[in-house]
């Protein structure tokens, strides 16, 4: 399909569009609830010859500070928690409901973001020099926020 002849990418062509796919996984790099609402290991075992002590958070990626979408390439790996490596939206009786809405919402969103503009790093700027350091919270905010008398509207 030549995407130039649409005037927006829908659910319905993100089918098509495998590599999104495989970027949207990948943010396992920088996502947020399970590492707020996580889970850890029960009691000390061993994976290979690694020890794993009790209440320790496991990662299994190879390379898993590197961003790699095409890891997912031609691999079976999903969130829909059967693959413990990767619960982005957790597993089993609490997994999250609101998971098929979720994905058909982001991959067309940043389909279109990235087909309908160009995207640069400002002047001089390197991959390098974002900070993607995270702070993982949620939180409620305040109703109503009170500014000091010295700011004016
Ligand atoms: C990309 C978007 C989303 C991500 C990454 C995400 C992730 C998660 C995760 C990791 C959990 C915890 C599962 C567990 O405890 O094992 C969860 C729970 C939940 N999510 Fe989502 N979620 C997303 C979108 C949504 C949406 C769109 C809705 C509602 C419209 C939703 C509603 C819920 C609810 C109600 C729970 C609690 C389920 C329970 O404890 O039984 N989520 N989500």
């Amino acid at each position: 399909m030549h995407w130039k002849h649409k005037g927006k990418i829908s659910e319905q062509d993100t089918d098509e569009l495998q590599y999104v796919k495989m970027i949207i996984k990948e943010t396992r790099l920088h996502t947020l609830a399970p590492m707020i609402i996580p889970r850890e290991t029960m009691s000390h075992f061993k994976i290979q010859d690694s020890d794993i002590d009790p209440k320790t958070l496991v990662f299994s990626w190879k390379d898993s500070e590197k961003f790699i979408p095409e890891r997912f390439d031609g691999s079976s790996i999903d969130y829909k928690g059967q693959n413990f490596e990767f619960l982005l939206f957790g597993a089993g009786r609490r997994i999250c409901p609101g998971m098929y809405m979720g994905i058909t919402t982001l991959q067309p969103g940043l389909a279109n973001l990235l087909y309908w503009f160009d995207w640069k790093l400002l002047n001089g700027m390197k991959e390098e020099d974002i900070d993607m350091e995270e702070n993982k919270v949620i939180r409620a905010k305040e109703k109503v926020v009170h500014k000091p008398n010295y700011i004016k509207e």
